[in-house]
């Protein structure tokens, strides 16, 4: 049995809206192997960038952990103190990239210089400026980015969001994380940008052997990356299969509708679109969330909650039909 990088139980958060706790996150139970790229699929407003932030313990104060835990390497990491949290996890073991490097890199200083901190700051202040510089040199050529001498004293408004991406990624691995979680790092770019990034990223993967929480939603694009995939909805973790079994035998009903949306995918059918939209915190349905949009929803999706269930093997979904 490989080793579990990540183990989340039964986990609930909540946002405090007008004076009450909604809950934005329901009974999320899932594991991540050492290596692994598990991808996060679902619609905007399901909940991915909310789990992602809750992993990081980058939820805002008006969120709260309601139920449940999250283990990180075996370590219970709900329960650090936020010091030590970030002493020893976040920024080190566990790095993050975003939808929008430019927000992430510092406008006013130049790329490099930001790069020589991230370095600075792991060889515990102990190389020089010269040697830095030299490994900073380095890591921009390894992941792409051409003259990279000169690049180096250029500023982040210089880079195209390609570029900038892929600066990104080089600050992330610097640390030999153990867990990236990458928030849509590719949406803002074009598609041939974005193949690039994707590669970028296997390649990295597979030398640093990190396990990587991906989160998008396109399953086009998790489909030549990830092992495994787990489907969202509405706060809920609704089917998680291999991602080659996915693609074969969908079995939630959201999952087969977000499959009829990918033009690759749909080659006889005209491309659909999923009727509805993902409800709001405070309007739930009760039952099945997705009931209302399901065109095979029966009386007990109204009434009941379905629970993810093995309905092959490592095949897991939350589907009423399954018991049909
Ligand atoms: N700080 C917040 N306070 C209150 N509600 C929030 C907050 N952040 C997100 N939400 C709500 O939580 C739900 C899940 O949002 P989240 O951003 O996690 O979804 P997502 O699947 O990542 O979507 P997107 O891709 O659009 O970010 C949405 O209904 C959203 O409006």
């Amino acid at each position: 049995m490989p080793d579990k990088i990540l183990k989340i139980n039964n986990l609930a958060v909540e946002y405090r809206n007008k004076g009450k706790y909604l809950r934005v996150l329901q009974d999320i139970n899932l594991e991540l192997d050492s290596g692994e790229i598990l991808a996060l699929v679902g619609e905007s407003g399901s909940g991915k960038s909310t789990l992602g932030k809750t992993i990081l313990r980058l939820l805002p104060d008006s969120a709260r952990i309601a139920e449940g835990s999250i283990f990180f390497k075996g370590k219970d990491i709900c329960n650090l103190s936020e010091k030590d949290f970030n002493d020893q996890i976040r920024g080190q073991e566990m790095a993050m990239v975003i939808q929008n490097p430019q927000n992430a890199l510092n406008p006013v200083f130049k790329v490099g210089t930001q790069i020589l901190d991230v370095l600075y700051f792991k060889s515990k202040k102990q190389k020089s400026r010269k040697e830095l510089k030299k490994e900073a040199v380095e890591i921009l050529k390894k992941v792409g980015i051409s003259d990279p001498e000169y690049r180096f004293g250029e500023y982040p408004h210089q880079f195209s969001g390609g570029m900038k991406q892929r600066v990104m990624l080089a600050m992330a691995f610097i640390s030999n994380p153990s867990l990236l979680i990458a928030d849509e790092p590719t949406t803002a770019l074009d598609l041939t940008v974005e193949a690039q990034i994707l590669n970028l990223l296997s390649n990295l993967v597979d030398e640093y052997k990190t396990s990587i929480l991906y989160i998008s939603h396109d399953l086009g694009v998790v489909a030549g990356l990830s092992d495994r995939i787990a489907v969202m909805y509405a706060g809920r973790i609704v089917e998680v299969a291999q991602t080659r079994e996915l693609f074969d035998h969908p079995n939630h009903p959201y999952t087969e509708a977000l499959l009829k949306c990918l033009p690759d995918y749909q080659k006889t059918e005209e491309l659909q679109t999923i009727p509805g939209q993902v409800p709001d915190l405070d309007n739930y349905p009760p039952g099945c969330n997705f009931h209302p949009r399901c065109s095979y929803s029966f009386g007990r999706c109204r009434q009941e909650d379905p629970r993810l269930e093995e309905i092959a093997s490592e095949h897991f979904s939350a589907c009423f039909l399954n018991d049909r």
